[in-house]
């Protein structure tokens, strides 16, 4: 059976109650959007296997031990802008280290209900040396480049061992080639795939 991904790795929303997690995460594995709002009880978990350089990732959406980040708060709610402060400092008593993390605007489609200008966001997010997005689960703004980055900078991170998984999968392709060439049947080859989890 074909190889799905080859690196598997998990992607953590945290944020105050209401700015827009779940809507976040379906927008980016489902396309959908809800507009009721149900708090969610423990973690939601969804998977999503996208393509960056040439690398099919799989991300699962929600974990507590994640290789990155997203710190959400609603350009709608001053409230949870300044809570973000608190996220942080959790996020660097709690996750390893090492994890990536990018600051997220969300419910951008909400200009008139605004309470935290974009500027707000890149300040805070250059303070703690963050990527910054202000994205909207409702029409769909900036969520592929959010998550992609993200995973971008995940990538970055375990560079070492992502060109471990190149070299290997070279070889991979060589030696079918070669079992080609001779003729030989198919063996079962080792699948390459990493977990960062
Ligand atoms: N206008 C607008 N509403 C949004 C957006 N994203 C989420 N919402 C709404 O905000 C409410 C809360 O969204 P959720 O995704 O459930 O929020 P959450 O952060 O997961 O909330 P908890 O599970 O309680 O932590 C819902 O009514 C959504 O429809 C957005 O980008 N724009």
């Amino acid at each position: 059976m074909a190889k799905q991904y080859d690196v598997l790795f998990r992607l953590l929303l945290i944020g105050d109650s209401g700015v827009g997690k779940t809507c976040l995460l379906c927008r980016f594995t489902d396309n959908e959007f809800h507009s009721s709002h149900i708090s969610t009880i423990g973690v939601d978990f969804k998977m999503k296997t996208i393509e960056v350089d040439g690398i099919k990732e799989r991300t699962l959406g929600c974990s507590l031990a994640a290789a990155g980040i997203f710190l959400v708060y609603d350009i709608s709610s001053e409230r949870s802008y300044q809570h973000i402060m608190k996220w942080v400092s959790d996020v660097d008593e709690y996750a390893p280290e090492g994890v990536q993390k990018i600051l997220i605007g969300n419910k951008a489609d909400e200009e008139q209900k605004r309470q935290v200008g974009r500027e707000q966001g890149q300040q805070l997010a250059r303070e703690y040396g963050m990527d910054f997005y202000e994205t909207s689960a409702c029409t769909n703004l900036n969520i592929k480049e959010s998550f992609t980055r993200l995973t971008e900078l995940v990538l970055q991170a375990h560079r070492k061992e992502l060109e471990g998984l190149r070299t290997h999968a070279s070889h991979e392709l060589a030696l079918a080639e070669l079992e080609e060439e001779e003729g030989k049947p198919e063996g079962p080859v080792n699948s390459s795939k990493t977990c960062w989890c």
